[in-house]
């Protein structure tokens, strides 16, 4: 497999030779002293990973990492072209959007007995068995299902070839450290590979790959297999609503230019200068958020290098994101149509 840089050395490559989008560092300290009293917070912790979200699995069993790993191979490309019109989920009484959509029909389907989060069931799913269990309660289908069915195909294949058909086993073998299993995610399931060139370098956002480490970390909550020592070395999901959210906060810019673009809906597509900047710039923002949080907190005596991290930092702004919605309605989110974010 191709070597490429991690995701924080592409990050700081990008952030540095960036035309259209900058990080600014005094916004981003502005964000961090904000974030002063929130990180001490339970639900700022690992426990907020179950206990804000009652879609997610709160076992942490071997069929709960299972699920993670189901979810985050479908975990992309919810937004639609039209707010006004987008793929819609009804579970237990609630209607779900975006990626809480994918959560709901991924439930419904286990309360209807269907197997989904089994490998031996969706390595030899039909297009057609895919569509039902992902059906929309709208007339707007989810997208990439046809791309969807074929990663459910090829990762299901490799769970059941290589890891005896459960994630668990591929965790087991990372032996605790959050770096051997995201390049063992790597090495086993290609769709997971997000990567492009910037500037005649190889660059790397490995979001999908990052998330489903954090989120086996946070299902199996931070015990057992699941206490992954170097969990601070992930950085930031570069996908589209952490970037939305840095700007909000006026952490990151994007020039006149960019942002025309953005606001007139303009389809990037994956490995464009100008998502690859939106992207790198994202994850450089965070990463030097984390660091002023944790000088903060050095200058009152206090090392909080187990409670601050990207990981809990990310899910923290996305949750942000998806709770001030209208706050951040004027705030363009880049579209990319991927299997990747
Ligand atoms: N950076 C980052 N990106 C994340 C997530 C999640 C779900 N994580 C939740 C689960 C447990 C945690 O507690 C989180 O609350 C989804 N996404 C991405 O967002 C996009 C969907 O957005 P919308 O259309 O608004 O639903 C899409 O690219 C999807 O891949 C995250 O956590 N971080």
């Amino acid at each position: 497999m191709e070597v490429f840089p991690s995701p924080l050395e592409s990050a700081k490559f990008i952030a540095d030779n960036s035309k259209d989008v900058s990080v600014d560092e005094e916004g981003a300290r502005r964000v961090a002293e904000s974030l002063f009293d929130k990180v001490s917070a339970a639900d700022f912790g690992l426990a907020g990973w179950k206990s804000l979200h009652e879609l997610n699995p709160q076992a942490a069993s071997e069929e709960a990492v299972d699920w993670v790993f189901l979810v985050d191979t479908l975990n992309f490309s919810f937004w639609s072209e039209r707010e006004e019109q987008k793929y819609l989920v009804k579970y237990k009484g609630k209607t779900h959007s975006g990626y809480w959509s994918l959560c709901a029909a991924v439930n419904r389907a286990l309360d209807d007995g269907i197997p989904i989060t089994s490998a031996s069931y969706f390595a030899t799913m039909t297009l057609d068995q895919v569509k039902h269990v992902f059906r929309s309660d709208t007339e707007v289908p989810i997208p990439l299902i046809e791309e969807r069915h074929r990663l459910l195909n090829e990762s299901g294949t490799v769970l059941l070839e290589k890891f005896g058909g459960s994630f668990l086993t591929c965790v087991k073998m990372s032996e605790k450290s959050a770096q051997k299993l995201l390049h063992l995610v790597l090495q086993n399931f290609p769709s997971y590979r997000d990567e492009a060139v910037f500037e005649k370098k190889k660059v790397s956002f490995y979001k999908r790959a990052q998330i489903l480490v954090a989120d086996t970390w946070s299902v199996l909550e931070g015990k057992g297999d699941g206490s992954f020592d170097d969990i601070s070395s992930l950085t930031i999901f570069a996908d589209y609503r952490i970037p939305q959210v840095l700007v909000h906060l006026k952490a990151m810019k994007y020039s006149e230019e960019l942002m025309k673009k953005l606001r007139e809906g303009t389809v990037f597509h994956s490995g464009d200068k100008e998502e690859v900047e939106i992207r790198g710039c994202s994850i450089w923002c965070c990463a030097l958020i984390c660091k002023h949080l944790l000088e903060l907190y050095e200058k009152k005596g206090q090392d909080m290098r187990e409670k601050i991290n990207a990981v809990l930092l990310d899910y923290y702004l996305w949750d942000y994101a998806r709770d001030h919605r209208e706050e951040m309605k004027d705030i363009p989110f880049h579209r990319v149509r991927c299997i990747y974010y």
